[in-house]
């Protein structure tokens, strides 16, 4: 089977399960500083972006993932992928016209991803929203990558890279590699942990202040909100970084920088070895519970 030479938009959005959803609501929007768009039933809708909406929360028994969403560069790159898909015995199935509606999406399809079991969407085009995104206390600027630990870091990022075609940015060895969907630039928009089984390890928000870093350190203590990382400074995407937990226990990220890739001639990936300074390049250690919770859902379809 040929190498898949998909092409992607970017990382379009996240379904997160949440065991009760109007505290998650709050907390999503008073503390994380995503703006709610709308409610559906068991789901709610949010942005950080002038799009329909970047995460979607759903009230579900056990906290975790319940899809990602990736945005590809035209129709035809949705309908080549599902081809390829096939031609691995990959079984897909088309999003309804009711979901597409429902998610302002142009169709598309979902799969399972094969080492980690994560339902994945494809679809190429999602409609504005009615008003541009004013971003809050938090100056978001974009739902920046999502982290999957993998029993086995190697398939999945074999999958990723054969099937997918995302490209490597940088390893940790034997503890994280860190993808872009291509030819997005952002250093990463998709990366995998180590871990004893399939889980989601954390969701990213990129911010475009410093500040935005100092001032969350200072509300989540005011509120009583667990940090367990951070701030610190990531070697591989120069980033710096500010880990908290959602009600629920989900590791989330703010970030501020990233490095950002050329589509020709891009730098080859680095590995960095494992130890405190090359997940933190100012030393700091992560907390206990520091991407601890978080399901991948396996009942849909
Ligand atoms: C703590 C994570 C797993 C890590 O090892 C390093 C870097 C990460 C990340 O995966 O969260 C970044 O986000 C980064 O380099 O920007
Ligand atoms: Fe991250």
């Amino acid at each position: 089977m040929d190498r898949s030479n998909a092409r992607y938009q970017r990382l379009g959005y996240l379904a997160l399960n949440v065991s009760d959803l109007e505290r998650s609501a709050r907390f999503y929007e008073d503390i994380v500083g995503l703006q709610r768009s709308e409610t559906r039933g068991n789901s709610v809708f949010f942005r950080c972006s002038d799009r329909h909406h970047d995460i979607v929360l759903h009230k579900a028994p056990t906290p975790g993932l319940k899809r990602i969403g990736w945005q590809m560069e035209a129709a035809t790159q949705v309908q080549t992928l599902e081809q390829h898909f096939h031609g691995l015995g990959i079984p897909t199935q088309r999003v309804s016209n009711r979901e597409a509606v429902d998610l302002a999406i142009d169709g598309g399809f979902r799969m399972r991803e094969p080492t980690t079991g994560v339902l994945m969407e494809f679809y190429s085009h999602m409609d504005t929203a009615s008003e541009v995104f004013h971003p809050g206390h938090t100056k978001i600027e974009r739902l920046g990558h999502v982290v999957l630990a993998s029993a086995d870091m190697a398939e999945t990022e074999k999958f990723f890279a054969e099937n997918m075609n995302f490209k490597v940015s940088d390893r940790i060895e034997n503890g994280v590699v860190h993808m872009r969907c291509f030819p997005n630039p952002l250093h990463h928009s998709f990366g995998i942990g180590a871990g004893q089984a399939a889980q989601l390890h954390h969701v990213n928000f990129m911010v475009t202040d410093m500040d935005d870093i100092g001032r969350a350190n200072t509300r989540m203590k005011s509120h009583k909100i667990p940090i367990v990382y951070g701030p610190g400074k990531h070697p591989q995407s120069e980033s710096v970084f500010f880990y908290f937990l959602d009600p629920d226990g989900l590791t989330l990220e703010y970030s501020y920088g990233m490095e950002e890739f050329p589509e020709q001639d891009a730098r080859a990936p680095r590995l960095f070895p494992m130890k405190v300074e090359s997940v933190d390049h100012w030393g700091g250690l992560p907390e206990p519970d520091f991407a601890k919770v978080g399901a991948i859902e396996t009942a849909e379809t």
